[in-house]
């Protein structure tokens, strides 16, 4: 007995599987439901694929070909595994076609339906596919939404197959329709031919009926009046709306219109039932088969559908039948308030969503399988939070994902945030993939710098932190010179890098974006003179346009690197300002950038937030900061301790602003669980094979004791680039979270007024303005800010007060204005943990000037929880600045008591110490260690 389907193929329906699966298609199911039932088409989409992909291991082998480019990125993976599947069923089916003279025997896949909003974006994805496809029984689907129907058009006019998918109402058909006239109308008007050209009208019959029956099922249920009338329509409504459609393809067929295109040879749009599979298991299963049957259409049926009408479906056009009952469905629907005009308005974005959602579970899962096959070519990340935090970051992730935030960010939708100007600061994304450089002039700078000892960075904040970190983390390659950085105005530092180079042989390089920092600039006057002004062993990194690049050129600098505009200071390691210094210590920055892309491409605007490394750990650092958690503690394994320097300017800089964000915690040794506040975030850099027992063991207490910690974990030093990838989108998503604008620096510009106004009443006069101190002992004098009052004027008292009020969530910052040094630097961490481990509290430190380039900025836009303390000195050895009255050390005084006023201002507790002699920092410690004894 010839088979049902076949039956149906015989009385003009062409029968179509709505399914793809790689098992299926390998084991030859396709050609014999082609053989044995007639089967001339397939459809796919991605929920089908979802199913297929997101599940189990029949793809592994498929991915793991393809994973092997160093280019793979999640959906290229995904791609590629979906465009074998349909050109191994455009080759199943080539035969029909083939017989059919291309009048049927198609293959759908679908464009990604995050495009669905934009009309160029389809065209050019639907191009692509038909490209990266290449069977001429390929249909490439486009849903007939509004940005949908000029796609349409243009693609067929380009002479592109098209399957118009999520079609709900005759009003939408009817403009697809309209398109695909108009799209062939205008290749005659081309002279070009419009046969072979194919196309279907996709019409969704089960959802409309899913919709419509809960509706009535409600009233039923809630008595209404109406109740038998309602339950007269249950079921038929989907039917009726699609004979309807049928009936005007019918008449639209015999339009003079079409009949013109008929003659030139172009075949009639058929109308296609999708959607066919019952929802309802009350309905008979084969009831959106049986009663949709008619001449020149499609039916596309998932496989348990055609299985239930192979087995016990009728066969007989139904599809013209009854049109005037057909009619009075829809008009019953209509009277009875049943909106079906809504309900198939309303179908076309949910449809949309839940195929975004399929796409997003596809990648979500191509990714964990991408991620596995990488294994430690890719930096892990695990989250151990405590379950409210958890329980956050999961709803955060799902609204991230359903906001399509990936995508969002890399598109640079200023709306993400504040809808400001942040679209103009994203040029970070593709710095990424090392884009930003130009590898030969690289190359010709790694030479000129291979003749050198040492090379000297003059830069502030970004256009430093980041060559350090390389030079620290990975070192002068190769017996490379040795990099110097320095980023202050401190006399002794100063000095102290003038002495251990030679000033007539060195490279220097001088970075700022801006070109107009005061600090680069004063060393760029300093260093030049001492160098002989010999411009050949100058180097500028600077945007295009600064004053820096006009002075270098000026001056014959040997080359000046662009930066790019579009990369704020902080997001700029990538570009110039990191890879200019890398490549001078003989770094190989194209392997750093190979090693860096799996991060980069994991962090794609392809990967959904959970599945993103950088959307998750900005979930973690957003939610941390906004419930509360925002001293972000930075514990790294020994050998990535430089990174914390880097990592807490962008988090700073980035976040802290508008009274909110992030005050990032770093160089504050590991404590004992029970000295830390509710306050805080961990997060452990972990390098393998640089493990610190102690600190294990401290982290491991950490958890147990419910504090949330993040743990990053590293393979090898080579990879600390995606760290810094991955830190930077975790930055912007964060700022998305806390609700600012991550990419600008409001505050610290205020300090560098108040320090210029200091430094230019000190061209006139020659003095700073005078400060009288509050109190004052032997070792040190203590200062306030402005004309704030005090209430005790003594030293021991007033460190006192000081501290009172500090416990969780406030904390307390040492800003010291000194010689950045390890005698210094232990005598702050002694305050430090003095002061941590008598309150609880976080504590930070900085040295000035340099924290005012990086951190600056939280101290004084972030939360006003901070209580500060300034550090300042007589300086042991002043130094001139050429062309300059004020000194570097009255520079720095002017830095320290700007910073301070514009502190004050902010509503943070701060006080200036300012020690009188070489010992005053230890005098200073024992104050500070005996003040906060409680
Ligand atoms: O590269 P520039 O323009 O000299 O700026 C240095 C640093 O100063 C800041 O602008 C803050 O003052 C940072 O954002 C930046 O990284
Ligand atoms: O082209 C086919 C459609 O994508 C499919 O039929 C939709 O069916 P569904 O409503 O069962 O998801």
């Amino acid at each position: 007995m010839t088979s049902r389907l076949k039956q149906l193929g015989e009385a003009g329906q062409a029968v179509w599987l709505d399914f793809v699966d790689r098992k299926f298609l390998a084991e030859g199911g396709l050609r014999t439901l082609v053989e044995e039932d007639g089967l001339t088409g397939v459809t796919s989409n991605p929920s089908i694929f979802e199913k297929a992909m997101g599940h189990g291991d029949a793809y592994d082998e498929g991915f793991q070909t393809f994973l092997g480019k160093a280019d793979a990125s999640v959906v290229d993976t995904y791609e590629n595994q979906a465009i074998a599947d349909i050109k191994a069923a455009a080759a199943d089916l080539r035969p029909v076609f083939d017989r059919l003279g291309g009048k049927d025997g198609y293959v759908s896949l679908e464009v990604s339906p995050y495009l669905a909003e934009g009309t160029q974006d389809t065209i050019e994805e639907a191009r692509r596919l038909w490209a990266a496809v290449g069977e001429p029984n390929l249909m490439v689907k486009v849903p007939g939404t509004k940005a949908g129907a000029p796609a349409i058009r243009t693609l067929i006019e380009d002479g592109i197959n098209i399957n118009v998918t999520l079609l709900f109402s005759l009003s939408s058909y009817q403009v697809v329709a309209e398109a695909y006239l108009a799209g062939l109308e205008a290749r005659v008007k081309k002279g070009l031919g419009v046969d072979g050209i194919a196309s279907v009208a996709s019409f969704f019959v089960s959802r409309i009926d899913a919709k419509i029956d809960k509706a009535i099922d409600a009233r039923i249920e809630a008595g209404d009046a109406e109740s038998e009338a309602l339950k007269a329509v249950r079921g038929k409504v989907a039917i009726a709306n699609a004979k309807l459609a049928y009936a005007w393809y019918q008449e639209m067929i015999t339009s003079p219109r079409w009949q013109a295109l008929a003659a030139k040879g172009a075949m009639p749009q058929r109308l296609l039932w999708a959607s066919t599979g019952v929802k309802d298991p009350a309905y008979p299963d084969t009831l959106y088969i049986d009663m949709l049957i008619g001449p020149d259409t499609v039916n596309t049926m998932p496989p348990k559908t055609m299985d239930a009408f192979r087995d016990h479906g009728t066969v007989a056009v139904t599809l013209t039948d009854d049109i005037e009952g057909a009619r009075h469905v829809i008009a019953e629907a209509e009277r009875l308030g049943l909106g079906l005009d809504t309900v198939t308005e309303g179908l076309v974005p949910e449809g949309v969503q839940q195929f975004s959602d399929a796409a997003d579970a596809l990648l979500g899962a191509v990714a964990g399988k991408r991620a596995a096959f990488l294994g430690d070519r890719q930096n892990g990340m695990d989250a151990d939070l405590p379950a409210p935090l958890a329980k956050a970051v999961d709803a955060r992730l799902e609204r991230a994902r359903a906001q399509g935030w990936p995508r969002r960010l890399w598109q640079g939708d200023a709306s993400l945030w504040t809808g400001g100007d942040e679209a103009k600061w994203l040029g970070w994304l593709a710095a990424g993939r090392g884009t930003q450089t130009d590898p030969d002039a690289l190359t010709k700078l790694a030479a000129l710098a291979r003749g050198h000892k040492d090379v000297v960075l003059l830069g502030m904040g970004g256009s430093r932190l980041g060559p350090e970190v390389l030079s620290l983390i990975l070192g002068s390659a190769n017996g490379g010179p040795r990099l110097h950085v320095l980023d202050t105005t401190d006399p002794g530092q100063i000095a102290s890098v003038a002495g251990a180079i030679d000033p007539r042989e060195a490279l220097f390089i001088v970075s700022s974006k801006s070109g107009s920092t005061m600090e680069p600039e004063l060393l760029r006057a300093y260093f030049w003179e001492l160098a002989g002004a010999d411009g050949s062993r100058f180097v500028a990194v600077t945007d295009p346009g600064s004053k820096l690049e006009a002075a270098a050129k000026a001056d014959g600098f040997a080359m000046i690197f662009p930066g790019d505009p579009a990369i704020g200071g902080r997001y700029s390691v990538l570009s110039a300002f990191g890879m200019v210094p890398a490549a001078a210590m003989g770094i190989d920055t194209r392997a750093f950038f190979e090693a860096a892309a799996p991060m980069v491409l994991a962090c794609g605007p392809d990967v959904p937030p959970a599945a993103n490394p950088g959307f998750r750990l900005g979930a973690v650092l957003g939610e941390a900061a906004v419930s509360e958690r925002d001293k972000l503690t930075i514990l790294p394994s020994p050998g990535l301790v430089p990174f914390g320097a880097w990592l807490e300017q962008l988090i700073a800089e980035s976040t802290g602003k508008q009274g909110r964000g992030i005050v990032p915690v770093d160089l504050e040794p590991v404590g004992d669980a029970v000295g830390y506040g509710s306050d805080r975030l961990f997060v452990h850099l972990h390098l393998e094979g640089d493990e610190d027992a102690a600190l294990e063991a401290k982290l491991a207490a950490l958890t147990q004791a419910g504090q949330p910690l993040v743990t990053i974990r590293i393979a090898r030093r080579e990879l600390i680039g995606q760290e810094f990838f991955r830190w930077e989108v975790a930055t912007a998503v964060a700022g998305a979270v806390i609700g600012i604008n991550p990419f600008d620096q409001p505050d610290v510009e205020d300090a560098k007024v108040a320090t210029r106004k200091l430094v230019d009443a000190y061209a006139q006069t020659g003095a700073l303005e005078p400060a009288t101190p509050i109190a004052e002992t032997e070792d040190f004098a203590i200062f306030g800010p402005g004309d704030a009052e005090f209430a005790a004027t003594d030293p021991a008292a007033l460190l006192r007060l000081h501290f009172a009020s500090l416990f969780p969530p406030r904390y307390a910052g040492f800003l010291a204005y000194v010689e950045r040094n390890g005698a210094n630097a232990a005598a702050i961490e002694a305050m430090r943990l003095a002061v941590r481990d008598a309150t609880q509290a976080a504590t930070v430190a900085g040295f000035g000037p340099r924290f005012l380039h990086s951190t600056g900025q939280a101290y004084k836009g972030g939360p006003a929880t901070g209580d500060f303390l300034v550090i300042t000195r007589e300086p042991k050895a002043d130094l001139a600045i050429p062309g300059h009255r004020a000194s570097f050390g009255t520079v720095q005084i002017a830095q320290a008591r700007g910073d301070m006023d514009v502190l004050a201002s902010r509503g943070q507790r701060v006080m200036r110490v300012h020690l009188k002699h070489e010992n005053g920092m230890d005098a200073l410690v024992a104050a500070v260690t005996h003040a906060v004894r409680r």
